[in-house]
């Protein structure tokens, strides 16, 4: 689904953020990216978005090279004040970008609506993103990914304005419409996404990874990879009590720390 080869990318300012960095994304896996902070995670993502073009190396998404935004990809930015329209209410934000999807209006608000019920927005379709607070809006950029429904999820940090009880909520709606063999129930009818989240919560590295990447800095390149094999469905207390996911967390841990 994305293959990644001899990526490397330098800003204008001569600053190498990225080098030579490899992975392979199968589709319907969800790999989570962890690593210290400016080692050039968000780099990377805006890379595979399209959004910024590399200094070196191939991008491929659907066997497509990337040269520009993909068709079928939607990305959830950790800044949520610069990604919503304040001038539309919350239902037509998540509801705009369904319209390149060629769909019908009704269907578009449907779809819409649908995705603001999960994830717990079903009361406020008709307010402004202004109207609402950090958390909120950050859920409500969540929502228009997920009704975009695009086979390439991308999100930076998505869940870090949010409060705790709200996190484990969203953790485990991705794990939902993630196209993994054990789907945590309900997947979507297009074989379920695949999705990069950039995460600096080790614990949800695990939680919803099927492969933890683990980055290093300076400049950004793949230090390990650890793939996850929990059983399923999981559950926010079961799985995070099991033996093997506190085993993986610490082993995650040591990789981000002592690289
Ligand atoms: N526009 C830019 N121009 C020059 N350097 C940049 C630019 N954007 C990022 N960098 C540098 O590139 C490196 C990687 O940045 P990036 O934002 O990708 O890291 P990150 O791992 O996502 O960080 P964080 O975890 O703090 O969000 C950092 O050293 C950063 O200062």
């Amino acid at each position: 689904m994305l293959e990644i080869a001899g990526l490397g990318h330098r800003y204008d300012d001569g600053h190498q953020a990225v080098a030579g960095v490899e992975l392979h994304v199968a589709r319907g896996e969800l790999v989570s990216i962890v690593g210290p902070s400016g080692c050039g995670k968000s780099t990377l993502l805006r890379c595979v978005a399209g959004l910024q073009r590399p200094s070196e190396g191939r991008i491929a998404v659907g066997g497509r090279p990337v040269d520009g935004v993909p068709d079928d990809l939607a990305v959830v930015f950790q800044d949520y004040t610069r990604s919503l329209f304040p001038w539309l209410t919350v239902r037509d934000n998540v509801a705009l970008p369904l319209r390149r999807r060629g769909l019908a209006r009704a269907q578009r608000r449907e779809q819409a609506l649908a995705a603001l019920a999960q994830v717990g927005l079903d009361g406020v379709a008709g307010k402004y993103p202004w109207q609402l607070s950090g958390g909120m809006q950050q859920r409500v950029a969540i929502a228009r990914a997920l009704a975009y429904r695009p086979a390439l999820l991308l999100m930076d940090e998505p869940f870090g304005s949010v409060d705790a009880q709200t996190r484990e909520d969203l953790e485990d709606l991705l794990l939902s419409v993630r196209g993994g063999a054990d789907r945590g129930g309900g997947s979507e009818d297009r074989g379920g996404m695949t999705i990069l989240l950039v995460t600096h919560d080790i614990d949800e590295s695990v939680y919803v990874g099927d492969r933890v990447v683990v980055l290093t800095g300076a400049p950004g390149r793949v230090h390990s990879e650890l793939r996850v094999e929990l059983p399923a469905p999981r559950d926010q207390i079961v799985t995070r009590g099991l033996p093997e996911f506190v085993k993986l967390r610490a082993e995650v841990g040591r990789a981000v720390r002592r690289p």
